[in-house]
This record gives C-alpha cells, structure tokens and sequence, in this order.
C-alpha cells in the first residue's frame, strides 16, 4: 500500500512539475518570446496545440488561415515559432534569400516524410549541394527544348482521354477529377518509367497510384508530428505495425524495380525523363540509381495531381462563370479548324486562356497552404521589411494570400481579365500569386504542367460541352486540405460538340 501511495504522490508531483512547465512555456511565448510583438492569436501563440489541430482537422488553409488575415492583417504568428505572410516581398525574402553564409532557408520538414534509414532523401529534403546536383541532372528534362520533344507524347495521352470520355458520355454524368488524374498519372508514370500507368485504358487508379495517396497521409502526419512534438518519435516505432507505414517499404523496392528496369534500357528514342537526364544532365556527375529513386518518387507525385488539379479547377470555374467560359470557347473553336490541329504553339499564343489558367490557379491553389521555410541566417533575416530571428518558420498560404481582400478586387471572383491588364484590376498585387513558388526550389515541372493545362483545356473544350452536374454545390468550397486539397469528384454533363 505504501508503495502505491508513493507512486501516486511521485506521479502527482510529476504532473504538476509537468503542467507548470507547460503553463510557464506558455506564458513565455505569449509575452518574452522574440516573436511575441507580431499579431495573431494568443492561443496559437502560447503553444503548438492549435496549429496542430487545424493542421489535422484539414481546415487550416481554409476558412482558418483567411479568416486569421482578415483579422490581423498580412502577418500572422499562427504558432510559437511560425510566422505566415500575404505579402508579396515575403515571397522573395524567404523563397529566394540566402543567409550570411550562403544557405537557403530549407523546407519545413513537418510537411515531408525524411528517407528510412540509410536511404537519400529526394530533392524535397536534401541540402542545397545535393539539391542542385539532383537538379542539374534533371533540369534538361524540363526545359524549352524538352517540352518540343514531349508534346506529341503528351498529346497522345490527351487524345486517349478525348476518346475515352466520348465513349463514355452516353453513360451518364463523368468524374472529371478521376479523367484528369488518369491522365496526368499516366504522363508522368511514362515521362518518368517509360511505361504508363494505365489508367485511361483500364479508366481506374493504377493499385500503385492508390497506395502513394494514401500512404502520403500517414506520412504527413508522422512527419508532423516528429519533428512539432520530437518527443513523439520514441513512439513511432509502434507505428510500425500500421499497414501504411509498413507498405511503405514495400512501396520503394517496387519504385526501385521501375527504375532500375528504365536505366537498364538506356537512352531510348523516347523523349522521357531518363534519355533526356542521361544525354544532357548527367554527363559531369550522373545520379546513381539511390539517388534516382526518391527523386522520381517526387516527380511521380509533384507531377501528377497537382496539374489534375489545376485543371479540374479551371472547368469547375469555367462551369460557374458561363462569360467566361463561353469567351474561351470562342478564341479556342475558332483559333483551329479540327481537333487535330491545335497545336501547343498556337495555344501559347491565346492570351486569354493563358488568363484564364492563372486565375484558376489564384483560387485554387495546387499547393494551397503554408510550406513554411525555416529562416537560416544564425542573425535572423528581414521578412516583408521586420526583423525574424533564426529558425522562425515562414511562408506564404497561397490559398489565402490569393483572396486576401486588400490586395485583390472582387478577391473571391474568376475575373481572367485581371491578368490582362483590365484598368480596373490595375492595383492587385499580382506578384502575391506564385503557384509554382519562386527561387531555388522553386517547381522543376512548371512548363510541362503549363504545356498539359494548355493542350487539355483548349481539347477538352474543342470536343465538348460541360455542365455541372451538382451546380448548387460548391466544389472548392467542400474540400478540405492536408498539404495538398484532399479532392472530392468533379462529376459533370458532358455532351460531345459533334452532337450538338
Ligand atoms: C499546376 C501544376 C503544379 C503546381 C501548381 C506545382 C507547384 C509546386 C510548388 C508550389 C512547388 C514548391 C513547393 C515548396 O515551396 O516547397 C513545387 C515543387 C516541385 N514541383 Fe511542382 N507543381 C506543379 C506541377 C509539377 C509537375 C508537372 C512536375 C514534374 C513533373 C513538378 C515537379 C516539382 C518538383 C520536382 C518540385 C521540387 C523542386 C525542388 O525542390 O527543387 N511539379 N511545385
């Protein structure tokens, strides 16, 4: 008995010593902390509770972190240590600056999951001289020059598309997310390996395809949770036993067996990834197939559901704002005389669909919330014009910093025009909008993802007429977000033009 009560007593002052810490802690970030003098809630302030919550329940990029904005201006301290910005210098301070000993603000690693051990982490995580080792190697897969080569491959995969959907049509209203994703994982599955993934053949996610999805979840959260809470990680070996985690492993020998089989064939006469990598990038320090893995791991999932959607985005859009929708119709129907002949260089030329993609892109944000960067300099650095101390995380919420109503008219509408140099839009502040991110690490597949939306949009509305199926519903408004937009199907009309 005595022992019971002592372990009780022992066990007592422990949680008082325990929330004592944690109450003082608090009170420190509140009023002492270096960031204490920058806005926000004093709650999010006091500890990592609130944020993590928000991060979990999915609803931070939306409605929480607008919502903060409104209230407390272009600067929030959504937690102890994290700073969020709508202002465009934030972009150039923390995306492009590099400290006082040459160091870029690395990524927030809340947001990846680090390799298993032993393993090379991809160019997400890696360290600015890997990093642009990892880069120039692939770099010429991505540039002008590669995009020539790769439109007929591209375009190939955008008639199957056409052609599936037409088949399709008679049997009621379509999963336009599904389509897309079919046909973006099915890009990138034959830019990166050779071979497709099958998807708009057999019209169902390829098994592969599924398990990254949902193994991305998992991951984010472990990753959140590891380096917010460090504690946590002697826990984490428990996890072990969750199927996902476990799968994980099983994940990266199939992606081994991928691209070991595409190395093994060489420079090919196809224009993907490998051949373009291996005849221009990799002459001085070609990658090794360790190195390859996590990066086209990247590629796989930076590449693929990001532009689907990008462009279920701009049709739903599109579907709500019939002007629009009925102006672009009109440039693409008259731009080209058959299906046939749209070409990516004439679309490069039609302003207004140029337009009509960057503001799809403003309200729906591929990469919607706060990918912090962690401020490097052992001095701190100027962020938006205020001092930051080091190891302040940082970052724009593009979600938003897109709608933030000071610096954007009408911020909540589709108004194409607004990038079109329209009087009336002449003060927005166009430069808060970087959807694909600026600097170093900026996104590597800006122009195949811009060749994708450009060759899609203009076919999909040369063939067809959409209407939503659910109009009353609001697409964007429904979805909530863990990193990324955990999307919902886009279900639509779809009536083929030649039966009209
Ligand atoms: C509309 C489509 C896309 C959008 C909006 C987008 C957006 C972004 C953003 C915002 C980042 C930077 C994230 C950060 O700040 O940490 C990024 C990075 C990256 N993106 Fe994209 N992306 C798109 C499509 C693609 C495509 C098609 C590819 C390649 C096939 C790609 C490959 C990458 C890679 C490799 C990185 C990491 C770059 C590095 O660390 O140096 N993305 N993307």
């Amino acid at each position: 008995m005595a022992v019971i009560a002592q372990t009780m007593a022992a066990l007592g002052v422990l949680s008082i010593a325990g929330l004592l810490h944690f109450i003082g802690s608090c009170l420190y970030n509140i009023y002492f902390h270096p960031l204490s003098r920058y806005p926000g809630p004093r709650l999010w302030a006091a500890s990592q509770l609130p944020w993590t919550y928000h991060v979990f329940k999915g609803d931070l990029a939306k409605p929480i972190i607008p919502q903060l904005h409104e209230k407390y201006g272009r600067v929030v301290r959504i937690a102890p240590d994290r700073l969020i910005y709508a202002d465009a210098s934030a972009w150039r301070d923390l995306y492009v600056h590099k400290s006082s000993t040459g160091q870029q603000n690395p990524r927030d690693p809340s947001k990846f999951l680090p390799a298993p051990k032993g393993g090379i982490n991809s160019m997400l995580l890696a360290d600015d001289q890997s990093h642009a080792r990892f880069r120039s190697f692939l770099s010429p897969a991505f540039s002008t020059k590669a995009m020539d080569e790769q439109r007929d491959l591209v375009n190939g995969y955008v008639t199957l598309l056409i052609k599936g959907l037409a088949e399709s049509t008679k049997e009621g209203p379509q999963d336009l997310m599904a389509w897309l994703n079919w046909t973006s994982f099915d890009i990138i599955g034959d830019l990166c390996f050779g071979e497709s993934f099958e998807g708009l053949v057999k019209r169902r996610e390829h098994p592969w395809i599924y398990f990254i999805f949902h193994h991305i979840t998992t991951g984010l959260m472990v990753a959140h949770l590891s380096s917010t809470f460090p504690w946590t990680r002697r826990f984490l070996p428990y996890l072990s036993s969750n199927k996902s985690l476990q799968s994980r492993l099983q994940h990266r020998q199939m992606t081994i067996e991928k691209v070991k089989s595409r190395i093994d064939r060489g420079e090919t006469d196809r224009p993907d990834i490998i051949t373009l990598a291996l005849r221009e990038g990799g002459k001085e320090a070609p990658l090794s197939l360790a190195e390859l893995v996590p990066n086209m791991m990247t590629l796989i999932i930076a590449g693929s559901e990001t532009t689907a959607g990008a462009l279920a985005g701009a049709l739903y859009l599109l579907c709500r704002n019939h002007h629009v929708y009925r102006r672009l119709m009109a440039d693409i129907r008259t731009a080209f005389a058959k299906d046939g002949d749209i070409d990516i260089y004439q679309l490069n030329k039609l302003e207004y669909l140029t337009a009509v993609i960057r503001e799809a892109l403003r309200l729906y944000p591929p990469v919607p919330t706060e990918w912090h960067r962690r401020i490097a300099d052992p001095a701190g650095q100027l962020v938006a014009g205020e001092w930051v101390p080091y190891g302040t995380f940082c970052g724009v919420a593009q979600y938003a910093a897109n709608r933030y109503k000071p610096a954007f008219r009408d911020a909540d509408s589709f108004i194409p025009e607004r990038w079109l140099g329209d009087a009336k839009y002449a003060a927005d502040e166009l430069e808060l909008v970087q959807p694909f991110a600026i600097g170093p690490r900026n996104c590597l597949g800006q122009s195949l993802a811009y060749m994708e939306m450009r060759l899609i949009l203009a076919r999909l509305l040369y063939n067809f007429d959409f209407t939503l199926s659910e109009p009353d519903r609001d697409w964007i408004d429904d979805q909530s977000t863990f990193g990324l937009w955990k999307k919902l199907p886009l279900m639509m009309h779809v009536v083929p033009v030649s039966s009209n």
